[in-house]
């Protein structure tokens, strides 16, 4: 993992997505390494949205999002592309990855973005799933896992590049509460290595478990 200093800043973001409704409103945060954020709010109000612009998926309207203190959202697309492959690790609501690919080209994918060696990340996988308790062939196809499997195999996605910054879409929303411990302590751990780590979550108990808690 690339060790970050100060971690990810937003400062002031506003971001609406029909130039009318605001969807995000002078959002500020200071995301630590060392730390896991949990971000939550009701339903609809911006915590998705929020993971994408922290993760320069999409540009704020005004508003700047910082990594290590570099202003980062004001990069050109294919510089962002670069950042969100060589620091950041996603878990995205809908879980569902590549139906046409292997679970195990699905868990490696960041890691070719990334010029790394994906061999030796194909020979991790069986241990990385069966970490989180994940008990299928790696060349099934995700459209043959449970909806709870499909979560935990997008986070061993999310993890396999070691990625200094996770962004986490409701991580344990499909889980029973045996799996989102699992889950948790995984994300605790990658915080505890060094990580940035933020989780968007409706549960008060995973919030409460987190260092900080940011509500939309
Ligand atoms: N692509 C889009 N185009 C237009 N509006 C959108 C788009 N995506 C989301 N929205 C709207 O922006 C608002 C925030 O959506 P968002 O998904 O960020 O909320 P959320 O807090 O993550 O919701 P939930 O907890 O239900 O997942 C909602 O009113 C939603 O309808």
């Amino acid at each position: 993992m690339k060790p970050l200093t100060q971690g990810l800043v937003a400062r002031d973001l506003c971001f609406s997505y029909d130039g009318r409704r605001t969807t995000i409103v002078d959002w500020s945060a200071v995301l630590a390494p060392g730390q896991v954020t949990a971000i939550t709010g009701a339903s609809g109000s911006g915590k998705s949205t929020l993971l994408y612009l922290l993760g320069l998926m999409l540009t704020p309207g005004s508003g700047s999002v910082l990594i290590d203190g570099e202003r980062v959202d004001t990069l050109g697309d294919t510089q962002r592309a670069a950042l969100r492959s060589e620091l950041f690790g996603f878990v995205f609501q809908d879980a569902a990855r590549d139906a046409t690919r292997t679970v195990a080209d699905n868990v490696t994918e960041p890691v070719l973005y990334r010029r790394g060696d994906r061999k030796a990340a194909s020979g991790r996988v069986p241990a990385l799933l069966a970490a989180f308790g994940v008990d299928v062939p790696v060349d099934r196809r995700p459209g043959q896992v449970s909806g709870g499997q499909a979560q935990r195999i997008a986070l061993c996605r999310a993890l396999i590049g070691e990625p200094s910054i996770v962004l986490a879409d409701e991580p344990t929303g499909n889980l029973d509460p045996e799996s989102s411990a699992v889950v948790l302590g995984a994300l605790r751990q990658h915080a505890r290595d060094g990580g940035v780590v933020a989780i968007v979550t409706h549960s008060d108990a995973v919030a409460a478990s987190c260092d900080q808690e940011i509500r939309l």
